[in-house]
């Protein structure tokens, strides 16, 4: 035996009506109760027309028309015509009745909660007499119940009180003689004088639930217009899915607060029963939909869903005059209660200094009277502060029995929303740690829905929102390298990577979606707006997307200024521009800082070695307790790429020119040729060993004539190299007469560091560094005799923009 219900949608149409056949067709020769409601829309318009007709406006009449209307179509387009005749005058005689009724109302310009469950059972009595006609027709024999005379209540009306002992009885005794198939109307049932009363909100599922108990039904199962209960607001989390089974209590908890899928205190009786709920999805039968039953926690998922309600308001009533006084409490909701306002969530501090609540929005002004009038006295004297008040507000909350046998969920929840940036207001759990509700700014809803769904559902891609100024050579080469790598990403890596704002000194570009990564330049080029760096910014911010990573693939400062405050918006940065941690070292200290604080990352392995894991090999070393000692490193990509290629006899301009085209050198060449590139790189590796170090304490012996460097542009710096070509051969006959190669070297020992170009002799390690290399010596307390030696390309957009990915896949890892 079991019992289906189909809501206003399933029914609402006859191509939906002809899916419900199928349902049940399918569900043959199983002893089936199906419970039906009214058609879409229908209980609105016998709402409003009785409305209408009570406050003496005419109109009513054409609602009644469309009430009829919409039957006698039904009834057309749903049963063959030689069926017709029969079910129309059984219909007509039904609207006849509905008419004079609504007759009566205008007349006497009158709608007691009496008449209106009168009118409002019109709605499913019309409903299931054209259902049954329709199965009958269909070769479907079926009986219609009357759920009207089966199910007894008291005398309210709009939301009666079942009498169970009287409505079982005679839901057994109906059923045991009826046909196979049984089609009832929902919500519809009556007083002991055969008045008709109704049964409130949910009603259909209520009269569903009643059969299902008085029948010991195998299942109950709700046919609605979505898949089941799902994940969390697929308005909200795009990656919501179904939740196959839960407990009664799960799903409770989860209908409680916004999954709308069933109205809890309609499904007592069969929570009683223990008799399983199932949600399906009329139009996808096939789906397997939601199981709510006793035994629902045999899977591993211990988060069962998110759930959320918007347009909360919170409370906060505080002062020293609360301290430890008996029935504070007690009074505060005793005021609230009396103003009929509803709690939806409590907290309170041990303290006692304060007690916060949660209301629906739309009760504040009443709540603020009753609380300030119950608590005069208290404010006068100041022993409570006024009411504070902050609305906009949003519920969200974790659901699962199995959550109380994990430890630290509670934590993941707080560290998810805290490393995006989202405050908590208040918290509340149960000690059945069942829920763990928090209360947040409505604004941050969204993000907070995703990023605890991405958190906790373990088969949910993270999505990652990359903004990124700087798509030159290596940003460029980045967005090249994330296009190629998206598919693998996503199927291996559970990771998915959208660029959703770019920008280079001219033009930005923002699509929340993710920018087509086939067509960013052609993007940027069409739908671009004018750049500012202010506004790049702000609307990164407002975007509040999760998983937020600027990446700055500039070689500009006013851009490095900027990494503060993303950082303080718990936005993550990304860089291999190295202005930033090669400033003073306060303000690389405090990025550093910062992003602690705010619980963002500040990336920038790139930094020195493009692509090599230096920063990360000197970090773990530093982490683990060892101390650097002495470094010796070829840190300038382009400068050993130039001083390998250059021979006597080839100008010098030419091999710069060369590592420009190659990608090796700085926007600005000379920020590589003057040692500035290679200070900074060595700064920083000092900086990060744990000394406090500035680029002013690094000596620097440069080998461009000073006349190079004093030029306004690159052209004029190459014209400028040109002219000193005898120069930079002399540098080069003078090595080569030794048997070395010029190498541009950095060192740090004993406290001092200096960058400068070497003769190298062929028995150092430095003689054979090839192309565009650069080698790390790190000599430590552990790596003694030996250092420990990182070598490898050191310049290019290929390897550095692989470097930056790493560093973007660790935020996404994290
Ligand atoms: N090349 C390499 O091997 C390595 C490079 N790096 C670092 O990578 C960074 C980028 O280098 P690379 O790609 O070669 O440089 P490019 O000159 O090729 O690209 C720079 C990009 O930054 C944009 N840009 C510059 N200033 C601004 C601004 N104020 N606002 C917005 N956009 C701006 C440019 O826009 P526009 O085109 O409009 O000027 C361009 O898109 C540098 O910091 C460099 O030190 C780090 C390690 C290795
Ligand atoms: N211009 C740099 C590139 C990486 O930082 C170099 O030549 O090494």
């Amino acid at each position: 035996m079991k019992v289906l219900k189909f809501g206003g949608t399933s029914v609402g149409t006859p191509d939906n009506l002809k899916k419900v056949k199928e349902i049940l067709a399918a569900a043959q020769p199983e002893k089936t109760v199906c419970v039906v409601s009214a058609f879409g829309g229908v209980t609105n318009l016998l709402h409003a027309c009785s409305e209408l007709a009570a406050s003496g406006d005419e109109s009513y009449e054409e609602l009644t028309e469309q009430i009829e209307a919409r039957h006698l179509d039904t009834i057309k387009e749903l049963l063959p015509v030689q069926s017709q005749s029969i079910t129309f005058s059984k219909i007509k005689i039904l609207l006849n009745e509905l008419e004079d009724l609504m007759k009566g109302i205008y007349l006497i310009r009158e709608l007691s909660p009496k008449t209106l469950d009168k009118v409002l059972s019109f709605g499913e009595t019309l409903s299931s007499n054209i259902i049954v006609d329709y199965l009958n027709a269909e070769g479907l024999p079926t009986d219609l119940g009357d759920s009207k005379a089966l199910i007894k209540t008291d005398s309210t009306h709009n939301n009666a009180i079942v009498d169970f002992a009287v409505t079982d009885k005679n839901i057994k005794h109906y059923i045991s003689s009826a046909a196979n198939l049984v089609v009832c109307p929902g919500f519809v049932s009556s007083d002991a004088d055969g008045v008709t009363t109704t049964l409130g909100r949910g009603g259909s599922d209520y009269t569903a639930a009643i059969f299902a108990a008085a029948l010991d039904a195998d299942s109950c199962e709700i046919w609605t217009d979505v898949s089941g209960m799902m994940t969390s607001d697929p308005r909200q989390v795009a990656a919501a899915h179904p939740i196959e089974k839960l407990s009664f209590q799960e799903a409770l908890e989860l209908s409680h607060f916004g999954a709308k899928v069933i109205y809890p205190p309609t499904i007592q009786p069969v929570l009683d029963k223990k008799i399983p709920i199932k949600i399906k999805n009329t139009f996808a039968p096939e789906d397997p939909g939601t199981t709510i039953c006793d035994d629902a926690n045999g899977d591993k998922q211990f988060v069962k869903g998110l759930s959320s309600v918007k347009d909360i308001a919170l409370l906060n009533l505080t002062g020293s005059g609360m301290v430890g006084v008996p029935k504070f409490s007690f009074r505060l909701f005793k005021a609230l209660s009396e103003a009929k306002v509803n709690v939806i969530i409590i907290t309170q501090a041990s303290s006692e200094h304060s007690i916060c609540v949660g209301i629906d929005q739309k009760d504040v002004e009443v709540s603020k009277t009753a609380i300030a009038q119950e608590f005069q006295l208290e404010l006068s004297l100041r022993k409570i502060d006024p009411l504070e008040v902050e609305e906009k507000m949003a519920i969200v909350a974790l659901v699962g029995d199995k959550m109380r046998e994990h430890v630290g969920i509670g934590g993941q929840m707080f560290s998810a929303l805290g490393e995006n940036g989202i405050s908590i207001k208040a918290i509340a759990q149960g000690s059945s740690e069942r829920n763990i509700t928090v209360v947040l700014d409505q604004k941050n809803l969204s993000k907070a829905l995703n990023v605890l769904h991405e958190s906790f559902f373990l088969s949910q891609r993270k999505r990652m929102n990359l903004f990124m100024i700087g798509i030159g050579n290596v940003g460029g080469t980045f967005i090249n390298q994330i296009k190629a790598q998206y598919d693998y990403l996503n199927e291996f890596e559970n990771v998915d990577l959208r660029v959703v704002g770019i920008a280079n000194s001219r033009q930005m570009h923002f699509d929340e979606d993710g920018i087509n990564l086939s067509d960013w330049k052609g993007a940027l080029e069409r739908k671009g707006e004018k750049m500012s760096s202010t506004a790049f910014v702000q609307k990164m911010v407002d975007a509040n997307l999760r998983n937020s990573v600027f990446v700055d693939n500039t070689a500009n400062a006013e851009i490095a200024s900027l990494y503060e405050n993303i950082l303080t918006k718990s936005i993550s940065v990304v860089t291999p521009n190295k202005i930033a941690c090669a400033s003073d070292y306060d303000n690389y200290l405090n990025l550093k800082s910062t992003a602690r604080e705010y619980q963002s990352k500040f990336y920038y392995e790139t930094n020195v070695g493009a692509g090599l894991p230096v920063l990360t090999t000197l970090g773990d070393l530093i982490k683990s307790g060892d101390k650097i000692k002495k470094i010796q490193a070829v840190l300038s990509g382009s400068l050993n790429f130039i001083f390998n290629t250059f021979k006597p006899g080839v100008k010098f301009v030419d091999v710069v020119r060369q590592a420009g085209i190659e990608g090796y050198t700085e926007p600005d060449p000379k920020i590589d040729l003057s040692g500035v590139d290679v200070m900074r790189k060595i700064l920083i590796l000092i900086r990060e060993s744990g000394l406090r170090f500035e680029l002013s304490d690094i000596g620097s012996e440069s080998f461009i004539p000073a006349a190079c460097m004093d030029t306004a542009n690159n052209e004029e710096f190459y014209a400028s190299l040109e002219k000193h070509d005898a120069d930079f051969q002399k540098l080069v006959t003078d090595a080569e007469a030794k048997n070395c190669r010029l190498k541009f070297v950095a060192t740090f020992d004993e406290g001092k560091a200096s960058v400068g170009l070497q003769e190298i002799p062929k028995e150092h390690p430095f003689y054979i560094l090839e192309g565009k290399d650069n080698i790390v010596l790190f000599y430590t307390n552990r790596y003694k005799d030996q250092p420990l030696v990182i070598k490898g390309a050191g310049a290019g957009a290929e390897v550095t923009a692989s470097g930056i990915f790493a560093d973007v896949m660790r935020i996404a890892n994290s």
